[in-house]
Order: structure tokens, then sequence, then C-alpha cells
């Protein structure tokens, strides 16, 4: 009889970051400040004697815009893990776009594992591996530690296991996408990274207009926001909106009165909700 659990996480875009290169995976990822977003990942796992991944995406009406086969770093998860399984991964925002959807689709599929295979993992090791996967596949570097709880999340000291900070406000998020920009072809650039580190803030933001300014210096210290991206924020500026690029995508995300209106301009404009909580299982079923 074929059993499924699911379980979800949600998303996370980086305002800033830096990477932190340590000696092994688990010491490796970044420090940086982003908000965690309820728009994240549901996986479904399904008992399976191969396993198999499937990525959907739907609109917010449910239906479906794309349905493609794997994920290396879900199926490095199940197999360090040591189990076969059918998992499918939906989610609404598009994929490779700064959403951390890679963390989320980890999360998710390695607690829905976790339950249909009666592993006994906790919390913390079902972040530490999904972390190691985000990192062996240079898909991520904060995401996954970012992803345990909700807010606005300043990162000090990397990893999973590092000091994390949160606040919850209650403010509107709207984010505007115009494709995705290759994680690993980033963070696996030396000057790229070298560029970034210098760019990087001091500190932590004490309040959503703080995570905005610091965000928005980094992306113009950092050399990574592209002409279309760059184009959207001097439009939001000229309107007084608070708005920064989604780290790593081609993308913006923007607070408050007026975000919507300057984004419509570009791109449909896609609401986003600052998440509560981090990632979860949702239900096993027979
Ligand atoms: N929803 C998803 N389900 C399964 N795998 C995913 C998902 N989103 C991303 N991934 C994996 O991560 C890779 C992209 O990583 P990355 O560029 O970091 O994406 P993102 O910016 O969305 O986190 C994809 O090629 C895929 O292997
Ligand atoms: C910015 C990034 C390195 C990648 O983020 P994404 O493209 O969303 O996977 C993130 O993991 C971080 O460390 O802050």
């Amino acid at each position: 009889m074929v059993r499924t659990a699911v379980a979800f996480s949600p998303g996370h875009i980086s305002g800033y970051f830096m990477k932190v290169a340590g000696e092994s995976p688990a010491t490796t990822g970044s420090l940086g400040a982003g908000i965690v977003i309820e728009e994240g990942v549901v996986a479904s796992v399904s008992t399976s004697d191969v396993t198999e991944v499937v990525v959907g995406r739907n609109d917010e009406k449910g239906t479906v815009l794309s349905e493609t086969a794997g994920s290396p770093p879900v199926e490095y998860a199940l197999e360090r893990l040591g189990v076969n399984a059918r998992v499918e991964t939906r989610c609404s925002l598009p994929i490779g776009a700064g959403f951390g959807l890679s963390a989320a689709a980890l999360l998710a599929s390695i607690t829905a594992v976790d339950a249909l295979f009666d592993l006994g993992m906790d919390r913390r090791e079902i972040a530490a591996l999904a972390h190691e996967a985000e990192v062996v596949h240079s898909t991520g570097l904060g995401d996954v530690a970012a992803c345990q709880g909700g807010g606005i999340v300043c990162r000090t000291t990397p990893g999973p296991e590092g000091e994390i900070r949160r606040f919850y406000p209650e403010e509107a998020i709207w984010a505007v996408s115009f494709g995705p920009l290759p994680t690993p072809e980033v963070i696996g650039s030396q000057a790229q990274i070298e560029r970034i580190a210098a760019a990087f803030p001091e500190g932590c933001p004490s309040d959503l207009p703080e995570f905005f300014r610091l965000s928005r210096a980094f992306a113009g210290r950092s050399g990574l926001v592209p002409p279309e991206v760059g184009a959207v924020l001097a439009a939001c500026d000229a309107a007084g909106v608070r708005a920064s690029m989604t780290m790593l995508g081609r993308g913006a995300f923007a607070a408050g009165d007026g975000a919507e209106e300057v984004f419509s301009r570009f791109a449909p404009p896609i609401p986003l909700h600052i998440a509560r909580e981090g990632f979860r299982l949702l239900e096993v079923r027979a």
C-alpha cells in the first residue's frame, strides 16, 4: 500500500549576504538578512521502489504551469538517508529566481521523508542535511538557516546552528521577477564572492525600513543588479517605495503603499506574506 507524507517549508528572499567558506558543508554558509515568505514549497513523498522527483509549479488558482523531472539536491538528500521514494514538490513562485525554493524543497522533502519512514530526525538534523545538500550543489548558503523560522531574519554566524535574530512586521511585501539568476554561477565565482563580501554591511537591521536601506546599499555595491532590475529600483526610488533586488534572482521586492503600482509598470506584481513559522509536517496518510 502506498503511503504519503506531506510537508511544507516557507521560501526566503535574501536582501544581502556574504559567503563564509568552512572546511565542510556544515561550517560553510552565509551571513546576511532576508525575509522568510509564506509562499514556499509543499512536498508530497510517497513510498516507491525507485526514487523519482517531480517538480511542479502552479499558479495561485492551482492550475499547473509546469512539471519537470528531477532535482539534484533533493535526490542527494534521499540518497544520504538511504531511502527510495516518489517526491512531488509544488510551488507557485518561479524557480531559481531568488525565492529560496531549493532550500524550501529540501526542508519540505526531508521532513516528509522523515515522517514517512519513521527516521526519528529532529529539526536540527533535518536542517543540517538540507543545508549540506544546498552547499554541495551550490544552490544556496543561508536559506535553510532562515527557513527554520519566520520573519525578517538576520544571520550573524553561518549555518543552520548559527546566530539568528528575527522580527515580525505586518507589512505586505511585493515582488517582480524577470527570471532566474543561476546561484551556482554567482557563488562559485571567486571574483563575484569578493565583490559581494566588500559590499556586505555591518550589523543587523532593527526594523523593516533599515532592512531595506541595508539591502539596497548592498545591491548597489555588489555589482549584481542587472539593468532591468536597476530600472525597477530607480522607479521605486522616484516613488518613495522601499525596494531592493531579490538575491539571487533577476527581480525586485518591495514593501508598503505604492509598491504594487510601481511594480505593475514592469511585470505582474506578486503578493507575498511574511511567514510567522518555519518548515513543518502537514500530514501523513495511508
Ligand atoms: N521547488 C523545487 N523543487 C525541487 N527542487 C528545486 C525546487 N526549486 C529549486 N530546486 C532545485 O534547486 C535548483 C535551483 O537552485 P537555485 O537557483 O538556488 O533556486 P532558488 O533561487 O529557487 O532557490 C533547481 O535546479 C532544482 O534542482
Ligand atoms: C543568496 C543565496 C546565496 C542564494 O539564494 P537563492 O538564489 O534564493 O537560492 C542565499 O542562499 C543566501 O545565502 O543568502
